[in-house]
């Protein structure tokens, strides 16, 4: 299990550090095509503002003017516009409430297909250094941080600054003494505010770092969870879980503590001024009210209103807390979006490889996977023919698999030349955009990779024109000998499982040749696989392998014996260099390091009787 230390250390690379401010403004061209359901939240806001403002008021009205006058019509008419108040404040806060959470998850559910969208146009080196778990955490539990925000952060905020406004106003208006002396503990509140707020902050930080370490380990303990299974390594996995839960119970139980603390405190604050105002008042009752001013219907306002200011400013440092949690959220999302796409084949451009027919000259091709590390493929020099079958053999780390990727543009970086002899001229893999690239080359990997649908989907991949069309989803199942067994399954609608579950090694492998035969690339690059399969399957593969290999040029990591005497040349690896290039016979003449690789892997299948039953090229 991989050192927890690692795990607390899993960052979000460039993740760029800025202001709230910055933080938010670069949400609003997401949030800008949904501004007129957030128009709709913000004009909301005066209403219920000046609302909460105004009950108050009626109270002191019906209180020192018609009670006092023993009005019994104007009093009813007080009471029917506070109801029309109570009315007009709830009305008011439903529409909000629904218009910014309309318009939150609306943004937020363009933002997840956006970040879906860019993150599979990252390039590999990207995949290399982030673990798939805390991508699924930034794409899952930060966006859902968003929305909690959008909805009901900022522009709640928003109103709840605008009701303790409105209400500051309507109390300095009716009596600025009796403001004062009830906003007297004003300075205490607000050194607790901003107190608990910075810790309560600082918490939430901590809490979604928690859930997002502990959401990345869950990811990858499911992915691997037939290794847990195997080697009884569930125990330990669910021990390690469990740690990291602690971690994020630890954060919560104190910002939970806090929270309480926070409100208790407030309503004794709340409580004290309540007195205070009282204690001072109170003489002023006994007083001349022409000379004093005072009311008893003032004095009942006033203790509405301070009970009523309280709420938003105990609520502030929760939202403030949220809005928090949201910015340290899109950080992280926003070190995604930073992340620098593969440029894209626009439309309308011109193919430079139109026509192409599969020449490929190599020359001095030198590559590392880091910019301070070494080189695996170490001046490399060699030419494919339109139609020539190239195979390359070596031992395990040789760089077999990279000089796949560099053909693919999988990586960039390479130095040296890698042409591909187009009609209009000869073009460097480097200047041809990854996508149309694509459109002429293709890669089969060794580790197929097969999606939890059906055949027909994972033979298309989605891509429409294959889609609507079973009868070349057939035909391609046909060429690579698939379609028998696909058809005893129940057809293209047989969904294969989980990275193809229901399905053999050999049965996977086919699938994955069906997507190439489907789509009949001018060269294509095959890493042989070199699960053993059983004797029937091997023979089918080896035969889809060959209906494969006919007909373009082909690059072909080859593991079979039948595959290297098939080839027009072998171009032999070790170490990142070309040790020796050729055909089959003239190298094994030649008794150097092909024959030895020969002698050690191939020699065992030819003398089994099962020409490439599987064995590998043998491994260091
Ligand atoms: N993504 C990567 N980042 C860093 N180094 C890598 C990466 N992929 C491969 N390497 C290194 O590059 C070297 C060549 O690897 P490569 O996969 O090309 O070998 P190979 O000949 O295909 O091996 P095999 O037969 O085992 O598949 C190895 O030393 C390997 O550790």
């Amino acid at each position: 299990m991989a050192d927890p230390k690692d795990r607390r250390k899993i960052t979000q690379p460039g993740a760029p550090q800025g202001s709230t401010w910055a933080a938010l403004r670069r949400f609003w061209p997401y949030a800008r095509a949904h501004k007129r359901w957030l128009w709709l939240g913000l004009w909301m806001i005066p209403v219920v503002a000046a609302m909460s403002a105004l009950r108050p008021l009626l109270v002191k009205q019906a209180v020192d003017t018609e009670i006092a006058a023993g009005d019994l019509v104007a009093l009813r008419v007080t009471g029917v516009l506070f109801l029309a108040a109570v009315m007009a404040e709830f009305l008011a806060t439903a529409v909000q409430v629904y218009a910014l959470s309309r318009a939150g998850h609306a943004t937020i559910t363009d933002l997840r297909r956006s970040i879906f969208g860019h993150v599979l146009k990252l390039p590999a080196r990207f995949y290399d250094k982030t673990p798939i778990g805390n991508l699924l955490a930034r794409s899952t539990s930060d966006i859902e941080a968003l929305s909690e925000t959008l909805a009901f952060g900022v522009f709640t905020i928003l109103t709840d600054v605008a009701v303790i406004v409105s209400i500051l106003v309507a109390m300095f208006v009716l009596d600025w003494r009796l403001t004062l002396v009830s906003l007297a503990a004003a300075p205490l509140l607000w050194v607790i505010v901003v107190h608990f707020s910075a810790r309560l902050r600082a918490l939430q930080l901590e809490i979604r770092r928690a859930q997002s370490v502990q959401s990345g380990y869950l990811a990858e303990q499911l992915a691997g969870v037939t290794v847990l299974q195997l080697f009884g390594r569930e125990k330990a996995a669910v021990q390690e879980f469990e740690r990291l839960g602690d971690r994020f119970l630890r954060a919560v139980k104190t910002a939970n503590w806090y929270d309480a603390g926070l409100y208790s405190v407030m309503d004794g604050v709340s409580a004290m001024c309540v007195a205070l105002l009282i204690y001072f008042a109170a003489p002023y009752l006994f007083e001349d009210v022409a000379r004093s001013g005072v009311t008893l219907g003032l004095l009942f306002a006033f203790i509405d209103y301070l009970q009523r200011v309280f709420i938003p400013i105990r609520e502030f440092s929760a939202k403030l807390a949220t809005i928090q949690r949201a910015v340290a959220s899109l950080e992280r999302i926003y070190g995604l979006i930073d992340e620098r796409p593969e440029a894209r084949h626009g439309a309308g451009e011109v193919d430079p490889l139109h026509g192409w027919t599969g020449g490929l000259q190599v020359r001095d091709l030198r590559f590392g996977y880091r910019d301070d590390g070494p080189d695996v493929l170490k001046g490399i020099d060699f030419d494919i023919a339109p139609g020539e079958v190239v195979a390359v053999v070596g031992r395990t780390g040789s760089g077999k698999t990279s000089l796949g990727r560099i053909l693919t543009r999988t990586y960039d970086g390479y130095r040296g030349s890698v042409s591909l002899q187009a009609p209009a001229g000869a073009v460097e893999v480097r200047d041809v955009v990854p996508d149309c690239l694509r459109g002429h080359v293709l890669m089969v990997q060794q580790d197929v990779f097969l999606f939890n649908d059906d055949v027909a989907f994972n033979v298309s991949l989605g891509d429409p024109a294959l889609a609507s069309d079973p009868a070349r989803l057939e035909a391609a199942l046909r060429t690579v000998q698939a379609w028998e067994f696909v058809q005893e399954r129940g057809g293209l609608q047989f969904v294969v499982g989980e990275r193809g579950r229901n399905l053999s090694a050999g049965e996977a492998q086919l699938l994955a040749f069906a997507r190439v035969a489907a789509r009949q690339p001018t060269l294509l690059i095959l890493d042989e696989a070199t699960a053993s399969v059983d004797s029937m399957t091997e023979h089918k593969v080896q035969a889809a392998i060959e209906r494969l290999l006919r007909g373009r040029s082909v690059l072909v990591i080859a593991h079979r014996l039948s595959t290297v005497r098939r080839a027009d040349k072998i171009l032999v690896l070790q170490d990142g260099v070309i040790v020796e290039q050729g055909p089959h016979d003239v190298l094994l003449a030649r008794g150097g390091v092909y024959a030895e690789l020969y002698r050690m892997g191939f020699k065992e299948e030819e003398g089994d009787g099962n020409s490439g039953a599987g064995a590998p090229v043998p491994a260091a």
